[in-house]
């Protein structure tokens, strides 16, 4: 039984200072299943432990803030998610492909364990093809996106003879179609489709209502008007199409619905053209659990359902199961790595009806985690370098930023003894920290320390001020 501050909360609802779902913990050390990645625990000692490595070594070896990178995770999604889908597939015809989402997060050593456990590679600019053609990532098994993709960059992309190129305006049809002309060679393309669907997620990350920036409109016509198009570019060869909802999406309800209409459009294209489309991407979009409330289907679960759609669909269409693509970013990243924050200083804040909230400043905030300013993201987080047996308190982790929504974790209960010098760990921070990390305040982005079997090894050094100091001229 808590009798603490935080009570107060929970007895007086108009005065709730957090929310309803976030319970009081019981044990405020114990580690959320599902959280976490695969290899972490709390070690006898009481604290946490990664592929067999204590926080607090890897803090002393590498500082904070630090992302850390549990290799066996990563590597495990990718290979589920490429099993899953390959299998459930083949079931029904040509199988499938994973096109990990790079954009998630990716630098040359990831790049590598991508294309060794067998997965293709989605980029989405010229800087992400930089990095896989840096890995030496076979070029054939990389997708390029991209709203506005300069003239460089698909240049680029076809010089080094990319997998497949998905356009998605119909400037890009003939900047491309007249650089393929040029070098007298067919590029491979889908098309970016826009369903209609109105994803359950975010505003800024979902991408299949009509009224955004990607993809061409199925109900408007502009993606037939496309298919016109590109089948009229002879240096342009049309595989398949495109679509992705959004991103950290549970409901699966919109991929069916997605599903259904861009296989109508494919049924569309085949009683207009005479051409039965080899390929469909689906996109990626997968949740991952950020907090308790958050509960994500399994690869399996997902790539079942999806073969299911895709079957009934074509039945209902008279089609061939196309070869299926999907492209998941976050659901293989992001469970994979938690942050490592030092405390600096805490500040007990009252708050209407007596309650107290402590914040909890960390050695990092917006500049290696922006999504919590950004989208108002939920993250939970535990005391990493000891266990405490004091009681939980309502709790704000904030970063070091000049910024007062400088926020890594809006809710949390943390033991009331947490104080300077304490190691906190956020976990779920493996997709879209590092790669939409900035230097806000001149503050160098941490290092990506991956884990393994005992070992660490930094894969992205830390930035340094000097690093920052290069790009100031005069
Ligand atoms: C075209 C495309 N594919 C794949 C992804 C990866 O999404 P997620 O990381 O949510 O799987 C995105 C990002 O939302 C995207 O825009
Ligand atoms: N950056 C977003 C996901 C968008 C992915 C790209 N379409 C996030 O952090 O959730």
């Amino acid at each position: 039984m808590h009798t603490h501050e935080a009570g107060a909360l929970h007895a007086e609802a108009g005065q709730r200072r957090h929310p309803s779902w976030l319970r009081i913990p019981e044990d405020v050390n114990a580690l959320y299943p599902g959280l976490w990645s695969a290899t972490v625990m709390r070690g006898d000692d009481g604290a946490l432990r990664v592929a067999g490595i204590d926080v607090r070594a890897l803090a002393a070896e590498h500082g904070t803030p630090v992302y850390v990178l549990d290799e066996l995770d990563f590597r495990s999604r990718a290979r589920a998610f490429r099993d899953a889908f390959s299998g459930a597939f083949a079931a029904i015809d040509g199988g499938a492909d994973v096109y990990y989402a790079g954009k998630a997060f990716l630098c040359t050593a990831v790049a590598r364990w991508i294309a060794e456990e067998g997965l293709n590679l989605d980029v989405c600019s010229g800087g992400e093809l930089a990095v896989a053609l840096r890995a030496g990532f076979p070029v054939e098994r990389i997708g390029l996106h991209g709203n506005n993709k300069s003239v460089a960059e698909l240049s680029r992309a076809v010089d080094a003879g990319i997998g497949r190129i998905i356009v998605d305006s119909f400037d890009e049809i003939s900047r491309l179609g007249s650089i393929a002309e040029e070098r007298g060679v067919r590029v491979p393309v889908m098309l970016r489709t826009t369903v209609g669907v109105e994803a359950h997620t975010h505003e800024y990350i979902a991408t299949a209502h009509e009224d955004q920036k990607f993809g061409f409109s199925i109900a408007g016509g502009a993606a037939a008007q496309a298919v016109r198009r590109i089948l009229a570019e002879p240096s342009l060869e049309l595989i398949g199409l495109h679509s992705h909802i959004g991103s950290q999406i549970y409901d699966t309800s919109g991929f069916e619905v997605a599903a259904r209409r861009v296989l109508g459009l494919h049924a569309e294209i085949r009683d207009e053209h005479g051409v039965e489309l080899a390929e469909l991407d689906l996109g990626g979009g997968f949740g991952i659990a950020y907090t308790s409330q958050d509960d994500p289907q399994p690869a399996e679960d997902l790539a079942a359902g999806m073969a299911a759609i895709v079957q009934h669909e074509c039945a209902g269409y008279g089609l061939a199961v196309p070869r299926i693509s999907i492209e998941p970013g976050r659901a293989i990243a992001g469970p994979s790595t938690f942050t490592l924050y030092e405390v600096g200083t805490i500040k007990a804040v009252e708050l209407d009806g007596g309650a107290v909230r402590r914040y909890v400043s960390v050695d990092g905030g917006m500049s290696d985690n922006i999504r919590t300013a950004l989208y108002d993201a939920d993250y939970s987080c535990t005391l990493a370098s000891r266990r405490s047996e004091a009681e939980p308190v309502l709790a704000r982790v904030v970063g070091k930023h000049c910024e007062s929504g400088d926020i890594v974790v809006r809710d949390e209960f943390l033991p009331a003894d947490v104080e300077p010098g304490d190691l906190i760990a956020v976990p779920g921070t493996g997709a879209y920290t590092r790669s939409m990390a900035n230097t806000y305040n001149h503050v160098p982005r941490p290092p990506v320390v991956a884990v393994h079997a005992g070992e660490s090894r930094v894969i992205v050094r830390r930035e340094t001020e000097d690093d920052l100091l290069t790009l100031d001229v005069g």
